[in-house]
């Protein structure tokens, strides 16, 4: 069974189509990548799939559970096991780093509305989140406010907060996308040890080719709200990995054109 699943999903947005008929499957253990020009859908898709976004027909799977339909506390239940990790860290910067990371536990513990404070955390939690920090290799930043920490670094506590959580999936839009290319890196290299390692099945959306081949198990180009191609990205033919992103080059210079 896959962790996470679209079948034929639609969106449109005032009437305008952006998603039309996606069928995606990510597999536990593997890493996907989602590849697409500017505007092709992969945002739109993405936050279809978190449950941030309805759709307008088609369904979204979770480890099994249809998820498309959920309300209220079904729904805030089942966002619990897909943790996100997006392009603008989404992380709280006025608190500590460990204090984020404990927040990945909200819900599935009996927190109050806001959480629970870390110091009146009961320790097994308390040594889960650190243990979490560590498998990030930010143990030292614990007590750091979050907001001190680089790009990279906070997207590595959005993925100790994303084991905390214990979610079964990861999706991460562009989550290397201001980072360099070392703490981009190391981002992904994470998300490849969460597959491996936890068993997670992981989306990420990437616009670096060289990212996509060395980290991505299987590689799904979204084309104007389609699916192009679905395969290792080694198999992908050059012509039609271009031409993914040659239209939207074309679109941006009829735009410009026309300004
Ligand atoms: N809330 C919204 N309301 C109206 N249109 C939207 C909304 N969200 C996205 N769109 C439109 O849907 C299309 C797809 O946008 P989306 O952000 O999903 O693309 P993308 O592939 O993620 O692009 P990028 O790589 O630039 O982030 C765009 O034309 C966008 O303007």
């Amino acid at each position: 069974m896959p962790g996470l699943e679209a079948r034929s999903v639609h969106k449109r947005f005032d009437g305008r189509v952006v998603l039309q008929g996606v069928d995606l499957s990510v597999d536990r253990g593997l890493v996907t990548i989602l590849l697409g020009a500017n505007g092709s859908g992969k945002s739109t898709l993405i936050r279809c799939l978190t449950g941030l976004e309805r759709i307008d027909a088609g369904e979204v799977w979770v480890a099994g559970e249809r998820t498309d339909g959920l309300r209220g506390s079904d729904l805030r239940r089942s966002r619990r096991r897909v943790a996100v990790v997006f392009q603008q860290f989404n992380i709280i910067g006025n608190v500590s780093v460990f204090q984020n990371v404990l927040n990945g536990a909200m819900g599935r513990v009996p927190f109050g509305v806001l959480g629970v404070l870390a110091p009146l955390a009961p320790g097994r939690l308390r040594e889960k989140a650190m243990y979490c920090l560590a498998r990030v290799g930010l143990a030292d930043r614990a007590d750091h406010p979050a907001r001190t920490l680089s790009g990279g670094q906070q997207q590595r506590v959005a993925i100790a907060r994303a084991l905390m959580q214990e979610a079964e999936v990861v999706i991460a839009d562009e989550p290397v996308a201001s980072l360099d290319p070392e703490a981009g890196r190391a981002v992904m290299d994470l998300l490849v040890t969460v597959a491996r390692e936890d068993g997670m099945a992981v989306l990420v959306s990437l616009h670096q080719l060289g990212l996509v081949e060395q980290y991505g198990d299987r590689t799904v180009g979204l084309k104007a709200g389609r699916v192009d191609f679905d395969t290792r990205f080694e198999a992908v033919p050059r012509d039609r990995m271009e031409a993914l992103y040659l239209e939207d080059a074309v679109a941006q210079t009829s735009l410009e054109d026309s300004a």
